[in-house]
Parts: structure tokens; sequence; C-alpha cells
């Protein structure tokens, strides 16, 4: 069986709905018509022809199309019908003398040869008073038929299977030789149409109008029913007894040899019956003939409430009904066809002692269950968290994000020197309030009271000894200073509250920072002596440089003291003195060991600038380690804790080692096997590689850079010289004490001012053209779309063409047509050329005109002259602008 077809939504735009749209039918119903004709040959010989119910005149074109030259066409219909050549409408109800006038008006005393109705009043929820319309319909077109036909005539119908199906075949039968009724293949099949097609008109000469009369021709029908019920037939005793209001259509009309209207139900069918409930809506009693069922009778479950309702049915209500089938189950029970319920309990009983023989089984297959269950959520959240962290470390990658930003897990190996940050930063506010608490009891007291954070200092006996007006005054700048950085960072706080560029403009920074100072932070958090831990190593939040100086300032401080605490180990100055002044005094074991771990570890790097890394990678330093190189003269105080650090180790070594004093640096040699050599030498290749990736895959992107680059090839310059222009007095300046906003702003606008030449604006901008005339990825996307719709439009006119070209009715010309229209708009963009609209001057006898002007046709834009001028002037700029 094939699939039911849809009459509603997109089904109705089927295969014929779609031809009669391509071949200009108003109807697809008009391949009815052909199809009815292919088998009939109708049309072809028909002089005149009446079509009744025509619109919206699908059946005449198609009688137009096919019926000879000069042969008549009359269509009718309620509504109006738009004219179609050589045919002649009404509008008028066929069931009326006014129409049956005006057919005669037209024919004169002319006869028809064919009368066509495919009429249909409009089907509501009332079906069975449509259907009895419809077949009242058919009778009046009938009654027209045989008034217009010629002997020998057709009449075709489309006629409803209803209950008055047969009895209008019957009258049919008896006006016409030969009676057919066929379903076209166009008409769909969810339909309960069919066209019955009556030849041979035998053109009775006294017609009895019984015939022709509704109630005579449905008689039967009409005094089997109740006044109300006007039509209603045996379909709708068979509704559902329990939902009456719903009528079932039943489009089979009478079953057949069965047209008895009272029905009699063997009481041992009813209760044999699989469905009751049907059987007890189409009958009107229930009898009890046999022996048995008169035994049935007998039974105490038999009341005499169930005979009676067994009467008379159809007075029954739903109570009645329910008693009924109660009784009915009853009695099978007791006929053993049903099962008791008790019986059915031990039955599920039994059921039971199996289950739980299957209990074990099923509790290790919902475990097992259970457990995959698990396992897949685990991976999956496993997965999840994976794809998550990747993300995230692309996106640092990137440089979209810190660290900080993405609150990455503090544990998580990926992130190395970036966690020891985080608790840096953590405890800044904390530290912030600890300086304001100092300022507070400072002011409150008059006495310098450092609290609890400097309990080293109050170790150290500096609480107790008076301070001068200088130093008073310095500590007072000093503490004004750390509110306004306290200040600065609220601003920022603010900023970055209200910027969220700014915040990753300022993620972007730290992350540089950490990158370029992760050695001293690192160096700081993972040292685990008290004192600089205690001292708060990681207050600064400017970076490492400003750790540096606070770590150097503590150490000046802290050799003040006597060394109290020995897990500090050996102080910068001590350690610097050791070095230049006792070489060879073995450094305490511990102090070695914490050098070594310092050292060892991937965060002990060297603390040195980019700038200072650029500066020594000049020829003159070569041969030179950087963290070797000790800055002794006047810039000894900048030296990094590590540095000096190195300085140790290389005392060490200091078989190998020559210092020279001159020149203020200890030069190791190269050979040396320090690993944090490499590690250095594999920072800056990554860094040059870094850059080098870039410019592959961007190019040199900015001015500057090609006017260097340019210089570098054209040997105007020499690397050493680039170099060196990276270098004026400030260059290495201390940037001690420098408060951090100052330092901010320096990252901002102290920028190298390099003079670009204009050569290399040209080729920047010659570069720049060249990637402009690349066309951008959304119009290579419309390119492509279009592309793709053309095919699409393409493969569907093919198809199209496929369907006409299948199509039977249709003569090879016409189909070459049809194809070649198909196609042709299938080729098309799809887009209707735009009309051009005329200007029409408003000078002479248009000035002041209204309304169209004369000799003018299509639209048309009323100008004045300076308009018209003014258009044509763009357009000449435009196709010039084109052109260039
Ligand atoms: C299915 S359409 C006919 C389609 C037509 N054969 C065609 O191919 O275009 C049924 C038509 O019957 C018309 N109709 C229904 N009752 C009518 C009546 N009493 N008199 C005239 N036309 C009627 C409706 O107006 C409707 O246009």
């Amino acid at each position: 069986m094939g699939k039911a077809q849809k009459k509603t939504g997109k089904g109705r735009l089927d295969k014929y709905y779609k031809l009669a749209k391509e071949q200009g039918y108003r109807a697809r119903s008009a391949f009815k018509l052909i199809q009815l004709n292919k088998k009939y040959s109708i049309l072809e010989s028909s002089r005149c022809t009446i079509d009744l119910c025509a619109a919206p005149g699908g059946w005449l074109q198609v009688a137009s199309k096919y019926m000879p030259a000069n042969s008549v066409i009359v269509g009718v219909d309620l509504v109006p019908i738009r004219p179609i050549p050589r045919v002649v409408t009404f509008t008028s109800d066929i069931t009326t003398t006014q129409c049956r006038n005006l057919i005669r008006n037209e024919l004169k005393d002319w006869k028809a040869d064919v009368v066509l109705h495919d009429g249909a009043p409009n089907v509501g929820t009332a079906w069975i008073q449509d259907a009895y319309s419809q077949s009242e319909l058919v009778l009046m077109s009938l009654k027209l038929a045989v008034e217009f036909l010629a002997k020998g005539g057709t009449f075709v119908t489309k006629v409803f299977r209803s209950v008055d199906y047969n009895n209008l075949i019957w009258v049919f039968n008896q006006l016409f030789g030969k009676v057919e009724a066929t379903k076209p293949p166009s008409s769909r099949n969810v339909s309960a149409e069919i066209f019955v097609v009556c030849r041979e008109f035998l053109a009775p000469k006294h017609i009895d109008p019984k015939f022709l009369d509704p109630k005579h021709v449905f008689k039967d029908l009409s005094s089997s029913i109740n006044p109300e019920d006007k039509g209603v037939s045996m379909d709708k005793a068979q509704a559902n007894v329990f939902h009456p209001e719903k009528k079932r259509r039943h489009r089979d009309g009478y079953a057949d040899g069965d047209y008895t209207l009272f029905k009699i139900l063997e009481a041992s069918t009813f209760i044999r019956e699989h469905d009751p409930i049907a059987a007890l809506g189409g009958a009107n009693k229930i009898s009890f003939h046999s022996e048995e069922e008169k035994e049935w009778l007998a039974l105490h479950i038999t009341t005499e409430e169930v005979k009676a309702n067994c009467e008379d049915l159809k007075v029954l209500g739903k109570g009645d009904f329910k008693a009924l089938i109660k009784w009915r189950l009853a009695l099978r029970e007791e006929l053993g066809i049903d099962l008791k319920a008790k019986d059915i309990e031990d039955a599920i009983e039994q059921v039971e002692v199996v289950e739980v023989v299957d209990e074990e089984q099923e509790i290790s297959e919902e475990l097992e269950r259970l457990n995959a269950e698990a396992a897949a959520r685990t991976k999956r959240e496993r997965r999840r968290a994976n794809e998550i962290k990747t993300r995230t470390i692309q996106r640092m990658q990137l440089q979209m994000t810190a660290p900080l930003d993405i609150g990455l897990e503090q544990s998580d190996p990926t992130l190395g020197l970036g966690q020891d940050d985080m608790f840096e930063l953590g405890t800044k506010e904390e530290d912030l309030r600890k300086s304001r608490k100092t300022k507070l009891a400072m002011d409150a007291d008059g006495d310098e009271d450092f609290g609890e954070s400097s309990d080293e200092d109050m170790e150290s006996g500096e609480e107790d000894s008076p301070l001068d007006s200088e130093e008073e005054r310095e500590r007072k700048v000093a503490d004004l200073e750390t509110e306004m950085d306290g200040m600065y960072e609220a601003y920022q706080e603010r900023m970055r509250e209200r910027d969220a560029k700014y915040k990753v403009k300022e993620a972007r920074r730290k992350n540089k920072e950490r990158e370029e100072w992760g050695g001293i932070k690192a160096k700081g958090s993972n040292d685990d002596s008290g004192a600089e831990d205690g001292e708060g190593f990681d207050n600064g939040e400017d970076g490492g440089w400003d750790k540096l100086q606070e770590a150097k300032l503590r150490d000046s401080d802290s050799s003040d003291d006597d060394g109290s605490d020995e897990e500090v180990g050996p102080t910068a100055s001590e350690k610097k003195k050791r070095t230049r002044e006792e070489k060879g005094i073995d450094v305490g074991p511990k102090a070695k060991k914490r050098l070594k771990v310092s050292f060892d570890e991937p965060s002990a790097k060297p603390a040195t600038s980019a700038a200072a890394k650029v500066w020594f990678s000049q020829d003159v330093f070569g041969g030179l380690k950087l963290d070797e190189v000790d800055d002794e003269g006047e810039d000894t105080e900048d030296e990094g804790a590590l540095s000096e650090e190195s300085e140790i180790e290389a005392d060490e070594d200091s078989e190998t080692s020559e210092t020279d004093e001159d020149s203020g640096f200890e030069v190791v040699p190269q050979d040396n096997n320090d690993d944090d050599v490499d590690m250095w030498d594999g920072d800056e290749e990554d860094q040059s590689e870094r850059v080098q990736k870039r410019v592959r895959d961007f190019g040199l992107n900015t001015p500057e850079a090609v006017m260097i680059a340019q210089q570098l090839i054209n040997r105007e310059k020499t690397k050493t010289q680039l170099i060196n222009d990276g270098f004026n007095r400030y260059s290495l300046n201390s940037k001690d004490d420098l408060p951090s906003w100052f330092l901010d702003d320096e990252a901002k606008f102290y920028k190298p001012n390099i003079p670009v030449t204009k050569e290399a604006m040209a080729a920047l901008r010659a570069k720049q053209r060249a990637l402009d005339a690349r066309p951008i990825k959304k119009v290579a996307e419309a390119k492509a779309r279009k592309k793709f719709k053309a095919a699409q439009r393409l493969e569907k006119a093919m198809k199209k063409a496929e369907g006409v070209n299948t199509t039977a009715d249709m003569s090879e010309k016409e189909k070459a047509q049809a194809i070649d229209k198909v196609m042709r708009k299938g080729l098309s963009s799809g887009k209707k050329p735009k009309k051009d609209i005329k200007l029409v001057v408003a000078k002479g006898a248009h000035k002041g005109l209204k309304g169209r002007p004369k000799g003018v046709k299509g639209r048309y834009v009323m100008v004045d002259s300076r308009m018209k001028k003014e258009l044509k002037a763009k357009k000449r700029k435009e196709k010039a602008a084109k052109k260039r």
C-alpha cells in the first residue's frame, strides 16, 4: 500500500498542482477532465459543451483546448469565472430556473453533446449533510443535462461515495445507455469523489419527474431517519456509542448487498465479537434465538435491566451501554472465554516467582549499566575539562587572557610560574591595608609603630631609636607614596571595571612582566627563607623590578643587624663582600644548597630586562655570560640577587674564573657548563623565533619595521648600528622608587620615534593595497552562495522538465515548449530585471501637469530639468570612477 495522500498543507501541492501551474491551468482539477477525456474521448467530437459548476475554469480551459474550433462552450458557477477565449460564462446557481433560462437563451434551440458537472458544495464539519447536498446537486445537474443533452450525448458528474451513490447510479442507468464510475489518477486517494461517465443519452420523450426529485431518489434514506437528522444514514448509527457527538465519515456507503436499516445483533455475536462497541453502534436490537443464547437469559447475571436494554439499543444512554458491556464481560468469564480476575491474580503470582529468580541477574545487569553510564559521564567530564584547559592555554598563548583573569587551578602544572603571582596579587590588598594601618598608627601615636608588618625592624631595635626629622620626613613621603599607589590602584580598578579592553591590555602587560621578571618572583616565592617570606617579598605588584628594589633595601637593612636569622643565609652585600674580599672562604652549606636549588629551578632565571638582554647581546660582550656580568661600578646597587648568587656559584669554580677589576666585569669562560646559560639562550631563541614566525605569518606591518628591513637589505645600516640606535642615555636608567603610575605611563607613551622614509611608506601601502584587492570573506561567501543557488535552480528546472516529459497528455511540441520555458526560468538568475523608470521633465507642455503625460507608457517620474541634469552628472561620475 502506498502512502496516503495528504490533502492539507504541502500535501496539496502535489505533482498535478505543479503541472497545472506550469501549463497554465487554473485548477489542478483540469487534469481530471484530461484523464477522463483520454479514457472516453468525449471532448474531441463535441460541438457544444455545458460545464455546470465551472469556476475557476480549469475544465473550461480543457474543453476549449480539446474541442473542435467553433464549438460552443458554456460555463456556469455561483462565482464569476475569469474570461476564457471562446467560452461563454454565467454566474448563477444551477439549482435555479434562472440558470436554466440563461443556458436556454445562450443555446437557443441547440442541444449539447456533453454536460459536465464537477460541483461541490463547501464540505464542512457536517459531512453527512454536505454529502446529501452533493447528491442533490448531482441530481440538479442531471436535471439540466437531460434538458439540454442531445440524444447520444454524454453526462460527466462527480459523485461522493455515500449512501446515495447507488440510488444515483440507478437513476443514471434509467436515462443513459452506458454508465461507468471511475476515479482518474489525478483525483486524490483521500478524496471520496468518484466520476461517473454516463454515455449514450437515451433522450426519452417523457421522463418521470420522480427520477429527478431528491425526495423520491433518496426516499429510503429520508424515511429511515428522524426529522432533525436529515440525511443521516446508517453510517451515523455506526458511530461510537460512547462518543455519539463524534460523527465518523464512512465514505464506502452501504456494505455490499446490505440495504436494511433495522439491524438485529445476535447475542452470541455480541458476546464473542472483538469490537462490542462497534457492534452495539450498528445494531438496533440484541436477539436471543439459539438454545445457548436462551440459556444465557436464564443466568443470574442477565438481569431484567440487561434484557430490557437488549430490546432497543437505539434508546440507550451511556450508562446502559456500560451495563451491557459489563454483562458481556461477566458472561465471557462464565463461558471461559476470558480469564477470571482470580485466575489472572494466580498467573501474576506465578510470574512474580519467575521474576524473583531473575532478580539477581537483573540487578547485576542494572549495576553494569549504571557503571557504564558513570564511566561515560566521567569520560565526558574529563574531555570537557581538557577542552576548556586547551582552549584557555591557547588563549593565553595568543595573549588573549592571563591566568589571573581566568582563575585557572592553582595547582595546575601547566601554569608554572604564573601560580606564584596569583598568591602575590591575592595579598596585594592586604598589604595596602597594612600600610594604611601603619600610617594611621603612626599618626595617632606620633611615633614609628610599624605594627606587625615590621616585626623584623622591631627586632633590630629600630623602633626604639629616635628618628631624626629627616628620616621622619622620608617616611612620611614614603607613606604618602604608598597612599598614592593605593589610590592609583583604585583608579586602575575602576578603569578595569569600565573598560574590557583595558582589562585585556592590563592582563597582557602583567603577563609580559611575569615573563620578564619571572625569575625573581619565583625566587622570592619559592625561597623558604623566613626573613624574605615574612617581609612580604611579594608586596610589590609592579613586577620584579620593584621587588628587586625592595629586596635590596631589605638586604641592606638586614646587613645592619647581626645576622640574627640563620635561615636567611648570606645577604646580597655579604655575598658580594665574600665574593670580592674573602674569596675562597666557604659559603655556608645551607645557603649553597638553597642557591643550588634556586638555580636548578626553571623559575630562577636571571633578573635582566629585555633592554639589558639586547644591550648585552652586543659584540663587545661576546663570550660573556649575562648572569655572570657584575656591574660593579656605579650600578652596583642595581644588581639582581640572582646575578649575585651566580657570582657565588662562579666563586665555587674560582679556579676557572678570572676577575677583571678594572673593567668591572667578572669574565667567565663560555664553555662553563651552566644550565641557566642554556636557559637564557633558549629563551632568547624562543623570542626571536616568535618574532620570526609573526613576520612570516603577517609580514612587516609597520612602516618602521619596513624601513629598518630596507636599511638592512640596502646595507645602509648594520645590525650593530641598529642595536645601538635602540639605546639612549635614559635606556638603562634605574627605575628605582618610581611610582607605578609613572611606570605605567612610561610603558604607554615612552616609545622610540623612528623617522620613516618615503620608500618604506610606499612599500607598506603597496602591500596594503594588495591585501585590500583580495576579496573579503563575506564577498567570497556571497559569490559561492550565488553559485550554489544557481545550481539548485538548474537542478529543480531539470526535475520539472523531466516531469513535463513524462506527462502523457501533452503533444511533443507542447512538451518542448514547456521544457524550454522551464529551463529558461531555471537558467535565469530568478530576479526580475528592473523596469526602467522614465524621467519626464516638467517643462513645456508637461509643466504643472497632473496625471500621466501624453505619450508616456509604463512607469515614469516627473522631474524638473535640474534634477535630470544632476542625475545624469551623477551617472557620469560613477561611470568615470568605475573606469578608473
Ligand atoms: C471543484 S469546483 C469546480 C472546479 C472546476 N471544475 C474547474 O476545473 O475549475 C466546484 C465549484 O462548484 C461550485 N458550486 C457549488 N454549488 C453550486 C451551485 N449550486 N451552483 C453553481 N455552482 C456551484 C462552486 O462555486 C465551485 O466553484
